[in-house]
This record gives structure tokens, sequence and C-alpha cells, in this order.
């Protein structure tokens, strides 16, 4: 549907409202809420009911993202809420179509973008303007390019993230759900979690993290699980499960006590202390630290170099060092899993949602 001088007419708007109703794949939370606050601003102009409680997160996150659009004119609404109507069904045309088994490679990844060179196949997260923040889609198709790239010609497996962040861990977005969702949204997450994390600890070949920025979360206490961890020196790294009511997962609870010793470990995991990138080098977390300025050049030329040493070598040395501590990490990784699905139904965990999403509390 293009745009007139005018914006998009009455007819537009509503045969936009009509598409969204024959959409078959969900959008997700953010560009619902996007489609919400457009829809009441252009058919109620500006935000005009109480704000909700605060435990009624659902609501909450809809009157924030409608208050937010302040005064903007109901033409100005109704034209967004087209085009993002149109972005959508044409997203949703294209995936449905055939496509060659060149394009279906790239295509399959909307979250990522998975390349395959010398080698090396590099998974790169997505989302710079989240900060690579990890939604359930994005579990999921990093689960999935781990399987293909398992199977895969290449010698050496990379994961880093596009933009200034390696990633700000879990998406906190992914909790904007009504109470009465939250026992099976909690159940459903674990699952994710526990499988997510076993991917990392069957990955056959070498995986290396290329860790460009900040990292947050789940993107910190996976790193143990992989074989190499370069960092940029521009790199922190922050768990501060604490202060989100919740709890270590990616077998942080043992691996990182026995990487660091247990009152390093307590530092990071219950006190939430964010590192630089020297720190956790000095930590054992990181293999090397890079100059921000040449770190991109030096990592690459290095792992080229790698990749050229012999593959099965390479591969059989990762599962041998893996397989002492292979069981007793899926057995500890199945555990967190357990705890971090009741956190989540915690008041403690809802409220420092509630205080991310209303912008009070950053880290
Ligand atoms: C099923 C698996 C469960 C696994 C469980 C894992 C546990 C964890 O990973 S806990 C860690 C969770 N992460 C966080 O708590 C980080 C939250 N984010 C922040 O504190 C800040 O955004 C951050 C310090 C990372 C960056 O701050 P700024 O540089 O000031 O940038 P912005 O805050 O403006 O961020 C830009 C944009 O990105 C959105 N964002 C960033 N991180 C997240 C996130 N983790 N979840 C959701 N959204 C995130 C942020 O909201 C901004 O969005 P807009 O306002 O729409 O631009």
């Amino acid at each position: 549907m293009s745009k007139t001088a005018m914006g998009a007419s009455q007819k537009d708007f509503e045969s936009a409202v009509n598409q969204m109703k024959l959409l078959k794949k969900d959008p997700g939370n953010e560009v619902k809420l996007k489609l919400y606050a457009h829809y009441k601003q252009a058919t109620e102009g500006p935000c005009n009911t109480p704000k909700p409680a605060v435990f009624d997160l659902i609501n909450k996150a809809k009157w924030d993202a409608w208050n937010a659009l302040g005064n903007l004119p109901k033409e100005t609404a109704r034209q967004n809420y087209v085009d993002l109507v149109s972005g959508l069904s044409s997203s949703s045309d294209s995936s449905s179509q055939v496509k060659p088994e060149a394009d279906r490679k790239q295509a399959g990844y909307e979250t990522l973008v998975m390349t395959s060179e010398d080698g090396i196949t590099k998974i790169m997260l997505n989302r710079p303007t989240k900060m690579n923040a990890l939604t359930t889609q994005m579990y999921q198709e990093i689960m999935l390019a781990l399987e293909a790239a398992s199977k895969d010609d290449s010698t050496i497996t990379v994961l880093t993230g596009n933009g200034s962040y390696f990633s700000s861990g879990n998406d906190l977005t992914n909790f904007v759900i009504s109470p009465d969702e939250l026992e099976e949204r909690a159940r459903r997450g674990a699952i994710l979690l526990r499988d997510f994390v076993g991917c990392f600890i069957d990955f056959p070949k070498p995986l290396v993290a290329v860790v460009n920025g900040p990292a947050v979360g789940i993107s910190v206490t996976i790193l143990r699980l992989f074989d190499l961890v370069y960092a940029s020196d521009r790199a922190t790294f922050h768990t501060p499960f604490s202060h989100l009511g919740q709890t270590p997962e990616a077998c942080s609870s043992y691996t990182f006590p026995s990487l660091m010793g247990p009152a390093k470990a307590a530092e990071m995991l219950i006190f939430g202390k964010k590192l630089t990138a020297a720190e956790a080098c000095a930590r054992g977390l990181v293999t090397e630290v890079f100059p921000d300025s040449t770190f991109q050049k030096e990592v690459w030329t290095r792992l080229k170099a790698y990749s050229k040493l012999p593959r099965n070598a390479l591969r059989i040395s990762k599962q041998m060092i893996r397989n002492h501590e292979k069981e007793k990490l899926h057995a500890i990784n199945a555990e967190e899993s357990r705890i971090l699905q009741e956190r989540w139904q915690s008041d403690e965990c809802m409220n420092a949602i509630m205080n991310f999403l209303s912008r009070k509390a950053k880290l």
C-alpha cells in the first residue's frame, strides 16, 4: 500500500485492520504493541485512559505503548498502522513462496545472519537496535543454526553479535504476558532454556565466541560452554540475576565456581558485579582480549589460521575435553531451568521486569 500526500485514507486503514485479522504468523510482542498503540491513536487520539496497575503487565505494556505516542496526529498514526501491516503482509507473503535452495538458507533466519567461508561458519545475532536481546524466536533460530553448523563441512563455528553489543541477554519483553498465562509460559520457558543450553553442551565442533561488545545475563554464562572466547576491550560481562529476581543458568552455578573459585563466582552470580574484559580474562572466562580498533582483523586472522588445522583432530580433542563433564552439565542445566521456572513466577522477578519496562531501572 503506497503513501499519498494526504496519508492513508480511512479505507486503507480499515483494509489494513482486516488484513491483520488474516495474518498467519505471529509478528511478536514488540510489533503487536506498536500496532495496538497506533490503532488506538488513529481511532481515539492521544491516550486518555487511567494507567493500569503495576501487576497488570499486559495492559500496562499496552498503555505505555499508546501513551508514548503523545500527541501524534490521528492521520499519522493511521498511516503508520497501514505501513506496519503492509510490511508484515509482504514479509509473510514472501516467506510462503517456494525459494531455490541457496536462497532458502539465508531466508531461514530472521534474527540471525549465518555465513560459511574459509572453513568457518559464523552465526551473527542480528538485532542491533535492541542490543541483540534474545527473543524466543532467536533462541529457536540459534538452536537450528547450531544444528546446521554441526553437520556442515566447516571446521570452526563462531557466535558473535551485530552492532555495539554482543548481547544484552534474555529479552525482558518475553515476560510481557497476562497473569493467567504466567505458569504455562514459565513452563515453556524452562523447556526452551534447557534445550538451548543443551545444544551448547552437546555441540561437537570447536565453538568460538567473538565478543564484540558488552554481554549480559545468559550471553555471559553460556561463554564457559565455548572452547575459545575472544573479547574486544570494549566488552563487559554482567550477570545481574539477583537484581532481576532470577538465578544463574547455562550451568554457570557449577562452571563459574570451578573456573574462578567460589568467592569470585559469587561476586558475579549472586551480587551482579560487572567485569571488564581484562577482569573476565584474569578469571579464565575469556581466552584473550584485543583492542577494539583491531579486534575484528586480529580475531579473524587467528581463526582463519586455526580453521586450516586438521578438522577431525580438532573435533575429537574438543569432544574428549567435553565428555568428562557432559552428563554432569546436562543434570545441572535441568536443575537450573527448573529453579528458574519457579523464579519467573515470583513477585521479585515480576517487579524487576516491570521496572525495566517502565524504564525506572537500567543496569
Ligand atoms: C528462555 C531463556 C531464559 C534465559 C534467561 C536469561 C537471563 C538473562 O539473560 S538476565 C539478563 C537480562 N538482560 C537485562 O536485564 C538487560 C536489560 N537491558 C538494559 O539494562 C539496557 O538496555 C542495556 C544496559 C543493555 C543497554 O542500555 P542503553 O545503552 O542505554 O540502551 P537502551 O536501554 O536504550 O537499549 C536500546 C533498546 O534495546 C532494548 N533492550 C536492550 N536490552 C534489552 C533486553 N534484555 N530486553 C528487552 N529489551 C532490551 C531497550 O529496551 C531499548 O529499546 P527501545 O526503548 O524500544 O529503543
